[in-house]
């Protein structure tokens, strides 16, 4: 039987814009995303159709998982008859920004691709993790790429290599509540993805971007104290619709320093990671032999 060892890799969002509100009630955006090596290890095998087992350090009921509904969406749409026995270690918070349950989501669908020697190309994969997540299909590209529409349409640009701190809130952000407080009136400015993309190509990261930080800080004044005590040193910004915030490292010469600040102002139950750029978001090892 064949096993596949699968690591699903975080991603934070350089620039993120909200371009306008849809008619089926979504967000049409424009986001630079970029996975960071920080994962979550899942091993998956195929069981005799219709058995599914899910083991996970995630405390929500299997059926919730998306994990689960992605292994639902792809015998739906592919019509495979398999069962699978999902084993799912997750270290990337929850409700963080950093799309852990969408990268989840496409390792099992890339898995159970492999596993039933289907073939799909990524842009199929890609299809039936849009059907779970707008944030779903990026990470079947992984690296660097600019997201459109909802997020689901994927373009790759030049991978770049850099460094972060992550700073982790002890609490997690609902994506959608945060998308409901987006009023008409302030989508009026958008940023200059042309100038950002020219000098991302480069190497250049200008300073990162994100829409929703008016929101979220309003609602969480705390992370604006974070943002404010870190912005005299370097550029730091939210990921995502939050909760984690991230650090730009321009000069590994400031890793301590801003460490060292980050130990002194943070307050209890915050945690921080040094990361680097990861190029893929899906990292799969095949492992044989019997189980
Ligand atoms: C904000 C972003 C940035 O990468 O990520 P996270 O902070 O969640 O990681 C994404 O746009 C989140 O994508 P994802 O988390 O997959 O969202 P979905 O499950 O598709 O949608 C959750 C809810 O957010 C709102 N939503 C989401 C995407 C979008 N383009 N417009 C929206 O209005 C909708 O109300 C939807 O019901
Ligand atoms: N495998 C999974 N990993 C993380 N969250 C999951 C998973 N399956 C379902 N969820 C649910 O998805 C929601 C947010 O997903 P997550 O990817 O962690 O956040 P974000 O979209 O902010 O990056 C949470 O409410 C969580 O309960």
């Amino acid at each position: 039987m064949e096993k596949l060892n699968i690591y699903t890799f975080g991603k934070i969002t350089l620039f993120l814009d909200v371009i306008n509100k849809r008619e089926d009630g979504y967000h049409n955006v424009k986001i630079l995303l970029h996975n960071v090596d920080f994962w979550d290890f899942m091993q998956i095998s195929l069981l005799p159709y219709p058995h599914f087992i899910l083991e996970s350090n995630l405390p929500i009921p299997s059926e919730e998982n998306l994990v689960y509904k992605a292994y639902k969406k792809f015998i739906e749409i592919t019509g495979e008859k398999v069962g699978a026995k999902v084993f799912l270690f997750k270290k990337i918070p929850t409700q963080a920004g950093l799309g852990g349950g969408s990268s989840n989501a496409a390792g099992t669908i890339w898995g159970l691709n492999l596993l039933t020697n289907l073939n799909l190309p990524l842009r199929d994969m890609a299809k039936i993790g849009e059907t779970l997540g707008s944030d779903i299909p990026f990470f079947f590209y992984g690296g660097s790429a600019i997201a459109e529409g909802k997020g689901e349409i994927i373009k790759k640009i030049t991978h770049q290599n850099f460094k972060f701190i992550l700073i982790f809130p002890p609490y997690g952000i609902s994506t959608k509540e945060i998308y409901s407080k987006i009023k008409k009136e302030d989508l009026n400015i958008h940023i200059d993805f042309e100038n950002i993309l020219l000098n991302f190509e480069r190497g250049i990261l200008l300073e990162p971007y994100n829409f929703f930080e008016y929101i979220v800080f309003k609602r969480y004044p705390e992370l604006k104290k974070i943002k404010e005590s870190i912005s005299p040193i370097t550029y730091v910004a939210l990921t995502g619709t939050g909760s984690t915030m991230f650090v730009v490292i321009k000069n590994d010469s400031e890793i301590k320093e801003i460490i060292k600040k980050l130990e002194e102002y943070l307050e209890k139950g915050y945690k921080i990671k040094l990361v680097k750029s990861s190029p893929f978001g899906i990292k799969i090892l095949k492992i044989k032999g019997v189980f």
